[in-house]
Order: structure tokens, then sequence, then C-alpha cells
């Protein structure tokens, strides 16, 4: 399009948002745009406009026309936004070259993994990202996300540690190697505990293995009046879940001890326990995909032994720590969710409810301790 073409186009359009003087606005934003001098246009009526070039002065005129405003009127900031270099294209362009990057090495969900890597870097919401692609990513943006794709790629290392942090029924939570990353599956347990803990005055709850803190604090969050120890014997795990505890604001109504399961447990009269255990059996442990096993606690992961070890120890004990009446919910593995209930029930609990998770396996099962008139008829 020549230099002729877009001033008649342009006078046309601000015409029909019934600008006084069409053809002076016309030549006011070409001259601008093209950095020339307004009287001296007519001599490069013949020049051929670039894409950029036309792209301003349509972005001028739709700037003028939204606004009902002459150029000269034009505030600071709609001019800034015209003027700013439209680098979406090739901001597309090095987003889909990341997916590809990812894909050839075998990062299974590489398009949502780039996705976030890149909104990490340009601190904006992943949901938001395609909003936010004009601007130009600077140098230090580039080299920063080619070094977390790398670490994605070569190291496989998890997306959630890259990031620092990961939500948690749709809480913040700080996560790195010290802890395990907080998954889906565990929001099942903590909603089917909300429940039941909502149904109680004042609840007070124990999380055995807390970790990141994920149960511990969103229940916490969710539950004011709930009073919540959460108990690791990982010091690691523990500085993280305090970490976690402060930035959702649960330092009143949240303490974490150091214990090896109950061994520095001192009250008996908790309403609820709660527990999602190591509970990979030691063959499956060796099996797993690199992210989870070369970046993931291992004692978070497995019991080193058949994978019942945790379920064991606590169902026996937790009835010293519970009130007549608590609860004992655990998160389980796949297909253990029968051998852990009879382990309950041998220990004297009822079994409440067994839930699936969302791809329909057993994921949480919920005993409730008998009262002192039951275990007298069993005794
Ligand atoms: C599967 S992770 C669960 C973390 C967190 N509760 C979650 O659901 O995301 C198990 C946790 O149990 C802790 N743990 C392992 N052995 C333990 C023990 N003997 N006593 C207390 N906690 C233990 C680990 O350090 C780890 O944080």
């Amino acid at each position: 399009m020549k230099l002729l073409d877009i001033l008649k186009f342009s006078e046309e359009y601000l015409k029909k948002y019934s600008f006084s003087k069409p053809r002076l606005e016309s030549e006011k934003i070409i001259s601008h745009v093209l950095n020339l001098e307004r009287i001296t246009l007519y001599a490069y009526f013949d020049m051929e406009l670039n894409l950029e070039q036309k792209d301003k002065i349509k972005n001028y005129l739709k700037a003028m026309a939204r606004n009902r405003l002459t150029f000269d009127e034009l505030p600071k900031e709609e001019i800034s936004l015209v003027e700013e270099k439209d680098c979406s294209s090739e901001n597309r362009e090095l987003l889909q070259k990341s997916i590809e990057y990812l894909n050839k090495n075998d990062v299974k969900d590489s398009k949502l993994d780039a996705e976030y890597i890149f909104a990490h870097v340009l601190k904006v919401k992943r949901t938001m990202l395609f909003m936010n692609l004009r601007k130009e990513i600077t140098l230090k943006e580039k080299e920063e996300i080619k070094d977390l794709l790398y670490k994605r790629a070569k190291e496989k290392k998890p997306l959630q540690y890259l990031l620092g942090e990961w939500e948690f029924y749709g809480l913040p939570f700080k996560v790195d190697e010290r802890v395990l990353i907080p998954r889906a599956d565990t929001e099942i347990l903590v909603e089917q505990c909300k429940f039941i803990l909502n149904e109680i005055d004042n609840p007070k709850v124990l999380d055995i293995g807390t970790g990141s803190g994920a149960i511990s604090v969103t229940l916490a969050k969710e539950i004011p009046s709930a009073m919540v120890l959460g108990a690791d014997i990982s010091t690691d795990a523990l500085e993280v879940a305090v970490e976690n505890r402060k930035i959702n604001n649960v330092e009143s109504n949240l303490k974490f001890i150091k214990s090896d399961i109950f061994s520095n447990i001192k009250d008996n009269d908790y309403d609820m326990i709660i527990s999602n255990p190591p509970y990979i059996p030691k063959d499956e442990y060796e099996e797993l995909m690199p992210e989870v096993k070369q970046h993931e606690p291992q004692g978070a992961l497995t019991d080193n032994g058949d994978g019942y070890y945790f379920y064991k120890k606590i169902s026996e004990e937790s009835s010293k720590y519970l009130k007549d009446k608590g609860y004992l919910a655990f998160e389980v593995g796949y297909n253990q969710a029968h051998e852990v209930s009879q382990f309950m029930k041998k220990a004297g609990f009822e079994i409440i409810a067994i839930v699936n998770d969302y791809s329909g396996i057993e994921r949480v099962v919920i005993g409730r301790k008998s009262g002192e008139e039951d275990v007298n008829k069993i005794s």
C-alpha cells in the first residue's frame, strides 16, 4: 500500500467517526509514524509502507476513534500502547519451538509445561499468557526460559520445583526438593475430611507426614475454628511447611512438630488423625519415572517395604490419641484400600467411607473409632 492510499483510507475512516478535520488528522498521524514533516508528505505519496508502519497508523486511528480524541489530544498511555512493538508472532513462534523441544525430550505435558515456564518468567498467570505476548521478551528473560526448559527436558526436574510454587486446593504452596509435590488426589482426602470436620465444634486435627503442609495448611485455612498439628520426621520438610503456613496466613491455628509418627505426640483428644504416608512399595519405587525418583524425597514416597508399614502402625496406635468416635483418614495407593481397611478394622475402627479419585481408583479410606460402649461389646 502506498502512502497516498493509506492517507485516503485514513481520511475516510475518520470521516465515518465524524472527525471535523479528517485530512489534517490523517496527515498528522502519518507524518508522525514516518517521522516526516507534515508539509513534505506530498513528496512521498508513492512511497510503499511496510507492515509495521501500516499497523501503527491503523492503531492510531482506532485509538482516536475509541477515545473520540484528535491526534494531539491522545493521552500518553494510548500513545505508548500504539508505539510498543507488537512481538506476538515472534513470541508465539518461540513458545511453539519450546513445546517441540520438550516434546522431543519426552516431556509428557509439553504444551502446558512450556506455557507455565513462559508465564513464570514473564510474571503473568498462565491463563493470561497469550494476552501478554505482545511485549518483547528481553534477552535476560529468554536466557531464563532456556535454562528452565533445559532443566525440565534434560534433567527431568518436575515443573513444580522449577516454578518453586504450586497450587493445592486453590491455595499457593512453596515447593522444592525437600518436600513431595502436593497431588490433586490429596485434595480428595482434604475435601472428605472437611465435610466431617465442619460438623464438629472447634475440631482438633493431627496430620502425620505433613510434608509441605498441604493438608494441614488447607484444613487450618478452610476451617478457622480447627486446631491443627502437622507432624513430620523430616526437618527439611517442616521448614517448608512453616513457610507455607506463613504464606497462607494460618499461623494462629496451625502448629508443626518433628515426630517419628507418634513419638512426640502428647495429646490424646484429637477429633481426627489424617495421613498421606509414604505408601509406594520398594519394588515399585525402583520403577518410578525419573521426574519422581530423581527429584522427590525418597522418604516421602516409599516405606522401603511392602507399602503398608505406615498404615499398619498408624492404625494400631491412633486410638490412643483420638477421642471416642474420633476419625482416622488415609490417602491410599493403587489397590491398597482393602488391605488398609482390614488394618483399621482390626485396630477397632469402623470403616465409614472409601472414596474414589478422578480415575475411579479407591483413594481415601476413612474410619471411625469405636466408642467406649462398642469397645466393651467387642471385649
Ligand atoms: C506422601 S508424603 C505426604 C506429604 C503431604 N502430607 C502431602 O500430602 O502432600 C509423606 C510424608 O511423610 C513423612 N514421613 C516419612 N516417614 C515419617 C515418619 N516416620 N514419621 C513422620 N513422618 C514421616 C515424609 O517426610 C513426607 O513428608
